[in-house]
Parts: structure tokens; C-alpha cells; sequence
């Protein structure tokens, strides 16, 4: 096994084109950056942890995928575009013992990674390597034009609330892949370990939307997050809500539709927009070839008879990704 310092620079040295905003990178005790004039800087991290976000044994290309595009879903929920990202690395050292299953996972994984990186124009400018539990850090960082970024806390009463995509292929990918499919090219599959962030539809919908979100818990549960931040009611049309290409044929009607609105790992955008606004905000993502579907509509706090009431009583009892829920319980989607 390398010594941390040469798998660093052998595993992740990042190819390509210097990034002129980088004026001290890998290497010194800290990361020296240069932001743009006229811009606020969007960060955020999120850990991605062996058999809780991903299962062990995952494709290495696709852990490393993965790690970056659900922390960068985090700046395109904000409209901002991605800069920079820093990596901490946390790997199994009995797992990594062996040098050539060492290599193979790390090359794989950081071809996965690096590869995000390229993509999401995302210039990798520091990390950490421990042992312990395979577990990813990513941070990232973006800049989003000073005033313009999206927030959870602008959503009024009357917009429409709408989301990206179909939902439900992420919790659909990770209930075949329990089964046992592991042919990456299906599209569940990919939806559950390959998903890619939606950041040309968060940039394209600043000035548009009221408020976003990228939907990580299940819709149900980051909707309440919106309803919170925002002091709104929603009333959604469950029935509206866009099922992911194959999911019904998967896991018949009820779980493709329990998977929809609180299955999780959709890492499309939850949005709130004025509805004068909206067939706009959708041309410009059609343009992408990104649907954008109205699910339901913003009321005033209490307008909606009960906790269930503002999804539908069919809903009631579908809950959001918690991490420390017991099993047996059920959280409400929806409380706050
Ligand atoms: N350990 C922590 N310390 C401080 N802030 C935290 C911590 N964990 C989460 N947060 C903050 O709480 C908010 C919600 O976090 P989270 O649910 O992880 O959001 P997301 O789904 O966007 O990743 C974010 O603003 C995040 O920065
Ligand atoms: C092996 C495995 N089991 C279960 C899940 C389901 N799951 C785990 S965490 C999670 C929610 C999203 O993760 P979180 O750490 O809450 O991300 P954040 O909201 O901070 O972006 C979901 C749906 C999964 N992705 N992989
Ligand atoms: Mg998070």
C-alpha cells in the first residue's frame, strides 16, 4: 500500500488545464483560492459512508461518482456553478491490505471521481486519506452571481411547487440492486449510483424560482424543509408526481409510488416558482432535455386540514430517509 502522501499524488492528481483562481493548491497546509468579484461563495459538504449511502460492494468508479455528484447537487439547488472541491478520504486498511486489490479499487475510484470532476468543471483542491470505515467527504465549493442564489426560504402562497426529472429511480436502483442486478447500464441502477446533479436547470432557474432544493431525504420530507424555511403550506398532487422510467414495471404500482415521494436518492430539484413564470422556467430546461413538472401549489400555513392533508391521505403514512430512525418508526414526511 502507498504511503498517504504518494496516493495522493498518484491517484489524485488531477489532469488538465491549471485553474487560474487556484493560487496555492495540493500540497501545503491549506488551499489559497481566489474568488470572483461579484459573486458569493456557495459551499457545503456531505459524507457518503459505506452501507448507508452506497453498499460495499459497489463499482469503485461509481463510489467515487457518486461522493462528488450528491455534494455538488448541493450547488445546483443554490443555482450557483461549481469551482472547486476538496476530498476526505476514509479507507478500510485490513480492505486495502492487498496491493493489487488496493490498486484496483483506487484507480477505479478515482477514475469515477476524477471524472466527476471533469464533468462538473469542479477543480479538486485538497482532501484528506485516513483509515478506518470507507467513508467520503466532499466538500465543494461554487460562486453564484452576488444576490442570485436560490434559497430554501423564498417560496410564497400561490406558487407553483414543481421538481426536475421523475423521482423514485434512486430508491428503485437500490431495491434492485438488493436483489441482486448489478448491470450498471439499467437505468435505475444508474439513477441510484450514478446520479447527476442538476446544476445547467439551477443556474437556468435563478431569477425564476422562489426557492430550491435538490430532493436527497424523499420529496415528502425535503418539502417540509421548504415548507419550514419558507412559512408555506403545500398542497401536492401526488398523482403528479413524475415516476422514473421503469420503476412501476420494477416494483409495481404502490412502492414505485411510495419510492416517488420518500424513497430518496433522487438528487433532482425541488422548486417553488410563480406561476407566471413557469412555462418559462420549463422551455429553459426542455432546452436541456430536462422535464420540469408542476406537483402542487403553495398555500398559507393551515390551509390544509391536517399533517397528511397537504399531500393526500394515501400519502399519510410515507416517511422521509432518517439516519438515526429506528427501524419499526415512521416519520411523517411532512411534520415539522
Ligand atoms: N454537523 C453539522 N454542523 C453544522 N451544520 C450542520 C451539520 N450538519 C448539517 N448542518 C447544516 O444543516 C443544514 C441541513 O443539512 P443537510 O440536511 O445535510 O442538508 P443537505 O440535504 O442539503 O445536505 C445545512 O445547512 C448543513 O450545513
Ligand atoms: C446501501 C444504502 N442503503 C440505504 C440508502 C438510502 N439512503 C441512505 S442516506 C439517504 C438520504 C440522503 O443522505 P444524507 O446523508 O441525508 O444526505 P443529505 O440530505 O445530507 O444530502 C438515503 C435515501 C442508500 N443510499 N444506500
Ligand atoms: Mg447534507
Amino acid at each position: 500500500m502507498l504511503a498517504e502522501f504518494d496516493l495522493i499524488r498518484h491517484y489524485f492528481t488531477a489532469p488538465g488545464a491549471a485553474d487560474s483562481r487556484v493560487a496555492l493548491g495540493i500540497g501545503d497546509d491549506a488551499t489559497l483560492l481566489v474568488p470572483r468579484a461579484g459573486h458569493e461563495l456557495a459551499v457545503s459538504v456531505d459524507t457518503s459512508v459505506t452501507n448507508v449511502h452506497f453498499p460495499d460492494d459497489a463499482p469503485a468508479s461509481a463510489v467515487g461518482h457518486r461522493a462528488l455528484a450528491v455534494a455538488v447537487s448541493d450547488l445546483a439547488a443554490m443555482g450557483a456553478r461549481a469551482r472547486w472541491c476538496w476530498m476526505a478520504l476514509t479507507l478500510d486498511a485490513r480492505r486495502f491490505a492487498d496491493e493489487d486489490a488496493a490498486d484496483a479499487w483506487l484507480s477505479g475510484y478515482a477514475q469515477g471521481f476524477l471524472g466527476g470532476c471533469a464533468a462538473y468543471d469542479s477543480t479538486l483542491v485538497g482532501g484528506d486519506v485516513t483509515s478506518g470505515t470507507l467513508a467520503i467527504s466532499v466538500t465543494v465549493m461554487g460562486d453564484v452571481p452576488t444576490g442570485q442564489a436560490l434559497k430554501r426560504s423564498g417560496a410564497v402562497v400561490g406558487d407553483v411547487v414543481a421538481v426536475t426529472g421523475a423521482l423514485g429511480g434512486g430508491a428503485g436502483g437500490l431495491e434492485l440492486w438488493q436483489r441482486g442486478e448489478r448491470d450498471l447500464s439499467h437505468p435505475l441502477l444508474r439513477r441510484y449510483l450514478l446520479p447527476e446533479p442538476r446544476l445547467e436547470a439551477g443556474m437556468a432557474l435563478r431569477g425564476l424560482a422562489t426557492s430550491a432544493m435538490d430532493i436527497s431525504d424523499g420529496l415528502l420530507a425535503d418539502l417540509g424543509h421548504i415548507r419550514r424555511a419558507s412559512n408555506v403550506d403545500v398542497q401536492l398532487d401526488a398523482d403528479a408526481v413524475p415516476l422514473a422510467e421503469g420503476l412501476t414495471a420494477a416494483l409495481g404500482a404502490d412502492a414505485a409510488r411510495r419510492a416517488a415521494l420518500s424513497g430518496g436518492d433522487d438528487y433532482e430539484l425541488l422548486i417553488t416558482i410563480a406561476p407566471e413564470n413557469f412555462a418559462r422556467a420549463q422551455a429553459a430546461l426542455d432546452a436541456q432535455g430536462l422535464a420540469l413538472s408542476a406537483v402542487g401549489r403553495c398555500v398559507a400555513p393551515g390551509a390544509v386540514s391536517s399533517g397528511d392533508g397537504s399531500v393526500d391521505a394515501a400519502a399519510g403514512d410515507y416517511h422521509g430517509w432518517q439516519h438515526f430512525a429506528p427501524a419499526s418508526a415512521t416519520v411523517p414526511g411532512d411534520s415539522r
